[in-house]
């Protein structure tokens, strides 16, 4: 035996009221797009009029599209899940926004009675009411010209959804760009023209008023596969590319969401779009984009765009294009460490602090072959006037992401190089004196070491550039690791103590050093004195400056030794006796 399925009409509106739609705000929308499609079928969608009348009582709908015949109204309005807007296989018809045959029920979210009154041309008019409770009554109707009018009569407590007011908001809303005239009350609701056909300027105000900014660009979208114009407004400010952004998107004129996720890559979070399309479908709630292959195409020629945009602007106005940067450089350069695409447009465009000057890292490595980076701004800071005497061009990889940004870069593409420098590796590639010179200086040396000693680190003399630089403090990594443990000791109780003793011991002994420069004018004089007693204390006084300069941590010790070699220098410089 045969059996056919019932279905229970509350249950189904059970279902679109709370699980398919999110508001039950969406049966203007439903309504409007049941006048639009029944005027396209009409197939002269300039004539089209929709007119939409609130009251007390009831909120009537009427349009001059095709209307029903009384087999129809049957065969239409009162079979759930049956539309006239498929093909004979069941494809959705191209033309129409409805395709699933459930839209009218959403009008049971806010009513407890529908009543359509309709005439097809030719054919008799009809009246159709349809019940909550799933009965409906059809019976002849009153003359009147081809076209609908849905009427429905509020359901206690829904009665501030069919208000004027509201029903003006969301038909603006949903309705402000079909193709037709949609009046509500009188009033006209669609506008003369969509956005982005009515200029930059024009294109200016709307990103003002709808999205309430005002866009530091405006890229126009144009994907013919997917029927698909528009705009995109870059970001003015900065934003978080965590959060993502929604664009306002249209489906054949009418507004699908107002923050549509997925139409762009991930990288371009800095875009907000309104995008009308006539291939993208909808998802049944008519709330979001369906996941399909167009998608997917649809957001590769957006990325291509966008990316277009970027590189024209590297190219016409680069001074843009680098404030561009400024505003997005955290979220760019975020990004840029998991897409290759945005690691490309930094490695290009965005100029990095360097001891040449502020330049990208494409521009680097043609200069320099190899990217040698310091990977805090102290290290930077300390090599970086020391490293451009000597040609050696080094990156400040210490702000955020540049280091990882860096060797991200090496990573992807083995032909480019990458080097952390290290102040230590700085060391070989000073000069070292002549035999003679070094014999010479031997006792000066010694003596000062003997200084310097009780503060760990070892003094040594070299010749480099720049000559006006009269010494340099340099700490290995491993080093710079020794000291803090020794700070540390000095700060930790015995427990501990044993503890960091232990590691320093393991520690590589390869000590800080202040490397004098034998070309520094001042240094020369200093080697030169006969006077032991002041050479200790100019050096001890470069070492208090050359720690300064690298940024270093002042250790107690320091702090006490730079007061006690001033103070010696002081008496030494001024004049006169104690009386
Ligand atoms: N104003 C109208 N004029 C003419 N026919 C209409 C009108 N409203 C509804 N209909 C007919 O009733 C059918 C069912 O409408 P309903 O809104 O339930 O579904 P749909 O528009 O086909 O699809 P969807 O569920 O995607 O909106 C439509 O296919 C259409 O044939």
């Amino acid at each position: 035996m045969s059996n056919t399925f019932q279905v229970d009409l509350r249950g189904i509106v059970d279902l679109l009221s709370h699980h398919l739609y999110a508001s039950p705000r969406v049966y203007v929308r439903e309504l409007l797009q049941n006048a639009v499609d029944a005027i396209t079928a009409t197939g002269s969608a300039a004539d089209g009029q929709v007119q939409i009348t609130t009251g007390e009582d009831e909120l009537r709908i009427t349009d001059n599209g095709v209307g029903l015949t009384e087999a129809q109204v049957h065969e239409l309005l009162a079979t759930i899940g049956r539309s006239s807007k498929r093909d004979e296989l069941g494809f959705a018809r191209h033309e129409f926004l409805g395709q699933f045959g459930i839209g009218l029920l959403s009008c049971f979210l806010v009513a407890d009675e529908i009543h359509v009154h309709t005439r097809r041309a030719g054919a008799e008019p009809v009246r159709w009411i349809g019940y909550s409770d799933g009965r409906y009554e059809v019976r002849p109707g009153e003359e009147r010209e081809p076209g609908t009018s849905v009427t429905l009569l509020p359901r206690r407590g829904a009665e501030h959804l069919l208000s004027g007011t509201t029903v003006r908001e969301l038909a603006t809303l949903y309705g402000s760009l079909l193709p037709v005239t949609v009046e509500v009350d009188g009033e006209r609701v669609t506008a003369d023209a969509v956005p982005w056909e009515s200029g930059r300027a024009a294109l200016y105000a709307y990103a003002e008023k709808v999205f309430g900014f005002v866009p530091f660009d405006i890229v126009e979208l144009d994907v013919p596969q997917a029927g698909l114009k528009g705009a995109a407004f870059v970001l003015s400010t900065p934003v978080n590319p965590a959060t993502r952004g929604g664009h306002r998107v249209y489906l054949k004129r009418m507004l699908l969401a107002e923050s549509v996720e997925g139409l762009l890559p991930e990288w371009a979070f800095f875009a907000r779009c309104v995008v009308d399309s006539t291939e993208l479908r909808p998802t049944a709630s008519r709330e979001a984009l369906y996941d399909d292959g167009l998608l997917g195409e649809t957001r590769d020629a957006i990325a291509d765009q966008l990316r277009g945009w970027l590189v024209r602007l590297a190219t016409t106005d680069p001074r843009k294009l680098g404030r561009f940067l400024t505003v997005h450089h955290l979220g760019v350069k975020a990004l840029a460490l998991h897409d290759d695409e945005m690691l490309s447009i930094v490695d290009q465009w965005y100029p990095m602090e360097t001891n040449m000057g502020q330049v990208t890292l494409a521009e680097f490595r043609e200069r320099h072959g190899l990217i040698r980076y310091a990977a805090t701004p102290d290290e930077f800071r300390q090599l970086a006037a020391v490293a451009a005497a000597q040609d050696v061009g080094l990156v400040n990889g210490g702000y955020v992401y540049d280091s990882d940004i860096i060797e991200r870069l090496a990573t992807v593409d083995p032909e480019i190089r990458a080097e952390r420098l290290e102040p230590a590796d700085l060391a070989t590639r000073f000069t070292g004196l002549d035999a003679e010179a070094e014999l010479r200086l031997r006792p000066f040396l010694a003596a000062v070491q003997r200084r310097l000693d009780r503060l760990g680190c070892e003094v040594v003399i070299r010749a480099y550039e720049p000559a006006t630089l009269p010494a340099l403090y340099l700490v290995s990594r491993a080093a710079a690791f020794h000291d803090e443990l020794t700070a540390s000791r000095d700060r930790a109780d015995d427990i501990w103590g044993g503890v960091l003793d232990a590691l320093a011991t393991t520690a590589p002994p390869d000590r800080p050093q202040l490397v004098l420069n034998a070309r520094n004018p001042l240094v020369r004089r200093i080697t030169a004195i006969g006077d032991p007693e002041l050479a200790g204390l100019a050096v001890e006084s470069l070492y208090g400056q050359a720690l300064m300069l690298g940024h270093h941590p002042i250790r107690p010790a320091d702090a006490a030794l730079l007061t006690s070699s001033m103070l010696g220098l002081l008496d030494r410089a001024v004049p006169g006796s104690e009386r």
